[in-house]
């Protein structure tokens, strides 16, 4: 089989047996470095990414040094403390036992930035839906995690801090958006489900519910199944 002729079964396999397998790790990173080549490939699996209008408006700031860590961590422990007390008392208790962030233990942070205004104000595809260019850089964060994946690293998005936190932290420019904060490195075994399914905080739904025929609301019976 050439390479014009599509995917064979084992490369199709390998792409369903990624996204089935990627999981949020926030837990049990090892301390091994991430080979320069190796985060070089995930990045480009990042920048390979849909743009809208080919904005390409993603900036990725590797963090290695623990006082940036320690700083980031800080930060979450300040915002997730406001987050638990979000929650009604029997949920707050369960979310206070999760583990939400590895930001310490990662030896590799990345940092995802959407510059809105790369291309000027007018983006072809962002005229009607001003949010395009956030979701674009979230597609170069999903192309990142499946890479990763791929590379047998773990990634966990950590959004419990604040902004102006971010900001502060890493020197974004005000009007850089931070998007993404991963906590990357290797681990010894991907769980088969996500960690709040496990812990009990949500169960994944059935995907049946899920799809329409036509309109919103009407069930799409035979398509998929459970
Ligand atoms: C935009 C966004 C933001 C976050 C997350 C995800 C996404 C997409 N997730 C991970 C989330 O909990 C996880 O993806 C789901 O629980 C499903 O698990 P798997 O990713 O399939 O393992 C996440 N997890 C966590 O422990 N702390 C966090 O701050 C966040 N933030």
């Amino acid at each position: 089989m050439t390479r014009d002729d599509g995917f064979s079964p084992d490369e199709r396999a390998a792409v369903y047996r990624c996204i089935a397998e990627r999981r949020d790790v926030r837990r049990n990173f090892r301390p091994d470095p991430v080979p320069d080549d190796v985060l070089a490939r995930v990045l480009g699996a990042g920048h390979a990414a849909p743009s809208v209008g080919f904005l390409q408006p993603w900036n990725f700031i590797v963090i290695h040094s623990a006082a940036t860590k320690e700083a980031l961590h800080a930060a979450f422990t300040r915002a997730n403390a406001e987050a638990a007390a979000m929650f009604e008392a029997e949920r707050a208790t369960l979310y206070r036992s999760l583990k939400l962030e590895g930001i310490r233990e990662a030896p590799i942070l990345l940092c995802v930035t959407c510059e809105r205004d790369r291309a000027g104000p007018v983006v072809l595809g962002r005229t009607h839906q001003q949010e395009m260019d956030i979701y674009s850089t979230v597609c170069a964060v999903q192309n990142i995690w499946l890479a990763a994946r791929a590379e047998n690293l773990g990634v966990g998005w950590v959004s419990i801090l604040s902004l102006a936190d971010l900001h502060a932290i890493l020197g974004i420019p005000a009007h850089i958006v931070p998007v993404a904060l991963l906590c990357i490195g290797y681990i010894d075994h991907f769980e088969a489900t996500p960690d709040l399914e496990r812990a009990g905080w949500r169960q994944r739904l059935a995907l049946a519910d899920l799809v329409f025929e036509e309109r919103f609301g009407a069930t799409g019976g035979a398509l998929v199944d459970g």
